[in-house]
């Protein structure tokens, strides 16, 4: 049979791995798929550089729609990124009739709707193992391997680029901007590396996750997003000595009502988290990912491997592209459905607020160093039914001995408190701010124990 043909839009980092990729192992992967596989026609802006990197037997051009265009191309490969123009020619493509790969994270959270509607209207396949925790084999272990499940929690390491500088930063005391230079140079971070940073590509993914896990649309306008920019060093420190780690997580998670045991809503949320130490995701480092699945009936279950760079993240796109070459005759009954649940079967359970969702908190607090402050504070919480779990004091460190303006002596608490609902936690926190003796703006930083 001859070989399946595929348009490459963009050939960046991405693109490029899944050029060398696909030709270094093509013998295998023609094996493997029933039918060889080749790129005859790639797009780039930079068509120069794209002629350099496929030679010259392949096909460039700079006008994305003429790969769309080409009648004997099957499957379009989306590596440009973006929402704006990557929607368009997504669109376009499906409306052509062809079978789409992309590793476009941001926009499957935020179109993905209209996308798999379409495709599924069109009777083509969107894959996208790519968008999530890059080439671990995740979208597969949701919509396939785990299929037998309620899945009840997810919790992720799913930015390479944080993991980087978070880990950067505890090991070898590296400045923010100098890790995420390096992240970037390594080919780990977005276009625009905000959306690493302020944990917008975690939740981007986080969504697409929840979506698969629970059969819910997906959903980032819903999602809570904090990055890691507000970080500070001496939270890393503490928390260290209280066991914990701290990791940037992405977390969607299955809520009940404990008086009546009814569902109540989907968590969706991405914030940096206190994490046991002990925990294998703890010791998840540099740009590795890592997705823990909690599955009623198989348990708990860890996927970890290269979340970002060329080849890597090539390893899940071409996996879709074998996975199209299979089916592509097949009709759209006996394809795996694009959120693992059945078009016609979604749940229209919400995703609920933050403040709606119970876990438990580091705190620190800069306090005056005086009696009775200590049992302010812990009034507070007791008042509020909030329980503490362990709790430090700490000088606050050469240099802040005293409060500045009004040279009060000064300390550093930590507090970890047991679980309460977060709408409860920010009244309380809102209380404590209050305090005369409360110094400067408490870190609040959420704790998960992943049991
Ligand atoms: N880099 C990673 O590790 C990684 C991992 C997983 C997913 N992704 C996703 O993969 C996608 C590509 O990322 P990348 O790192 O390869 O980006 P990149 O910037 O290296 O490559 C994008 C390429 O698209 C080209 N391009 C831009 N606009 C175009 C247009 N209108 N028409 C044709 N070509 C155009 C650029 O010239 C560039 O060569 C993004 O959606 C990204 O989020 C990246
Ligand atoms: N910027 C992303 C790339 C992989 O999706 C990361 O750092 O994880
Ligand atoms: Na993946």
């Amino acid at each position: 049979m001859k070989p399946i043909q595929a348009g490459l839009l963009g050939i960046g980092t991405v693109g490029s791995g899944v050029f060398h990729v696909l030709q270094r192992n093509q013998e295998e992967i023609r094996r493997r798929a029933g039918r060889g596989i080749e790129i005859t026609m790639v797009a780039d802006l930079d068509t120069a550089r794209a002629q350099a990197v496929v030679g010259e037997g392949v096909q460039v051009v700079n006008d994305a729609r003429a790969v769309i265009a080409n009648p004997d191309i099957d499957i379009v490969i989306e590596l440009i990124g973006g929402y704006r123009i990557a929607r368009d020619l997504v669109m376009e493509a499906i409306a052509a009739g062809k079978h789409v790969v992309t590793a476009n994270k941001a926009l499957l959270a935020v179109h993905g709707t209209e996308i798999f509607e379409a495709a599924h209207r069109r009777g083509v396949m969107v894959n996208f193992e790519a968008a999530v925790a890059g080439g671990i084999p995740i979208i597969k272990a949701l919509r396939e391997g785990l299929t037998a499940n309620s899945i009840e929690w997810i919790a992720g390491i799913i930015n390479g680029t944080t993991n980087f500088i978070l880990s950067e930063m505890r090991d070898k005391g590296l400045d923010f901007d100098v890790a995420l230079k390096d992240a970037q140079r390594l080919g780990y971070a977005e276009a625009d590396p905000t959306f690493d940073i302020e944990g917008v590509d975690a939740a981007h993914k986080a969504t697409i996750m929840s979506a698969i896990a629970f059969g819910i649309p997906v959903q980032f306008d819903k999602a809570y997003v904090e990055g890691i920019t507000k970080l500070g060093a001496q939270d890393i420190r503490y928390a260290e000595q209280l066991g914990y780690r701290i990791k940037l997580l992405g977390i969607t998670k299955r809520s009940f009502d404990p008086a009546t045991g009814a569902l109540k809503g989907i968590e969706l949320r991405v914030h940096p988290s206190l994490v046991p130490a002990r925990r294998l995701i703890a010791n998840v480092e540099g740009a590795m990912n890592a997705v823990m699945v909690q599955g009623d009936a198989v348990g708990t279950t860890l996927y970890y491997g290269k979340g970002a760079g060329s080849e890597p993240t090539a390893s899940a796109v071409i996996a879709d592209l074998v996975d199209i070459t299979r089916l592509h005759t097949a009709d759209a009954a006996h394809r795996v459905p694009h959120l693992a649940f059945q078009p016609d079967q979604m749940s229209d359970a919400p995703v609920l607020p933050m403040s709606e969702v119970v876990t438990s908190y580091y705190l620190r607090l800069r306090v005056a160093d005086q009696a009775g402050v200590l049992a302010k504070v812990t009034g507070l919480l007791a008042a509020a039914g909030i329980s503490i779990d362990a709790m430090l004091q700490r000088p606050a460190g050469a240099g802040a001995e005293t409060d500045g303006e009004r040279g009060v002596p000064q300390t550093d608490l930590i507090i970890l408190t047991h679980t309460v609902r977060e709408g409860t936690m920010n009244e309380v926190l809102a209380q404590m701010q209050g305090l005369p003796t409360v110094l400067a703006p408490i870190v609040r930083i959420r704790k998960e124990e992943l049991a």
